[in-house]
């Protein structure tokens, strides 16, 4: 009996694909992971072993970092951020919806506006003085499809894996086709005896971009904030975290506490507007534990 570390890059029909150091291993999932009630995800750091005839099961999950999306995918370090400018329109709240969202789930994002090409010229100048915040706080941020499509790669960290988001409609399936052309099928090659994929479809699988990977699913699009816990909210406003060194308490909640920075900085014109307001709605929809009807 063979013991191997891997990462699953692809699920399909009940099969587990294991990419190890010895090539991509198709994988049953054993049972013990149905009594725990766990679920390996795609992205999943995993232990295997192959028994003497040759069978392949993944048997235990590594630690993960997160596990985001349906379908799942694990161990997500980045999200490609699909904001359109229009068709659905161009939404601040939105955009810091996610990022919040993100920043909780320790995955970083790069920001995409998408159809750009069918607003006009002073509506964009707008819509990037907006996104010019964003960018200044340390989210990347891309304006034109060309861009995307030549740096994006270049940005994919040796073993990172990277899945998409963005509101229904915004364009999120477009940019995928056309990343994928540039991305190999990481799960192209497989020969096993236990190959019965051929006529399955498969459900989702990560692609090779970059150094790492690319997750092959539709992305989400809407996300629930409510579990997050009331007074670590801001600490996922990454600006906000950063001035927090300087409010006169620890665990400052930028309310109404004496020499608070957050609000020195918003005062000051340093901080946006909506994104504190953002911030306030956000407690608000923690504290009654629902998402606004106009959001669902
Ligand atoms: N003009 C223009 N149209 C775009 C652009 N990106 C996407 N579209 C169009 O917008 C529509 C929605 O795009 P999709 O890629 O299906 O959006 P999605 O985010 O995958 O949507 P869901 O599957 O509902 O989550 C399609 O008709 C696309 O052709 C763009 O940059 N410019
Ligand atoms: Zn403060």
């Amino acid at each position: 009996m063979k013991l191997a570390e891997g990462t699953v890059i692809g699920l399909i029909a009940g099969y587990y694909d294991v990419e190890t150091a010895a090539g991509i291993v198709r994988t049953r999932a054993r049972g013990v992971f149905r009594q725990k009630k766990q679920k390996p995800a795609v992205g999943d750091h995993v232990e295997i072993q192959i028994d003497d005839k040759g069978m392949s099961y993944l048997v235990k999950i590594l630690p993960r970092v997160n596990r985001i999306g349906r379908p799942a995918v694990a161990n997500v370090s980045h999200v490609l951020l699909v904001i359109s400018a229009i068709e659905p329109d161009f939404s601040l709240e939105l955009l810091d919806r996610f990022l919040t969202f993100f920043s909780w789930q320790k995955v970083r994002v790069t920001i995409y506006l998408s159809k750009a090409d069918l607003i006009d010229d002073k509506k964009f100048e707008q819509i990037s003085d907006l996104l010019s915040y964003y960018q200044k706080i340390g989210y990347p941020v891309f304006t034109n499809y060309h861009d995307v499509q030549k740096q994006i790669p270049g940005m994919i960290d040796k073993d990172q894996i990277w899945t998409l988001a963005g509101q229904s409609g915004a364009g999120k399936s477009t940019l995928l086709n056309h990343l994928k052309k540039d991305a190999n099928q990481a799960t192209g090659a497989i020969s096993t005896s236990l190959n019965r994929g051929k006529h399955t479809t498969r459900k989702v699988e990560l692609f090779k971009l970059g150094k790492g990977f690319l997750a092959d699913t539709p992305g989400f699009s809407s996300i629930d904030l409510t579990p997050i816990k009331i007074n670590e909210l801001c600490n996922y406003f990454i600006e906000f975290k950063r001035a927090s060194k300087n409010c006169k308490f620890r665990g400052c909640q930028h309310l109404k506490e004496p020499k608070c920075e957050v609000k020195k900085l918003l005062e000051e014109g340093k901080i946006m507007p909506s994104r504190y307001d953002d911030y306030l709605a956000m407690r608000m929809e923690i504290t009654e534990g629902r998402m606004p009807e106009y959001l669902k």
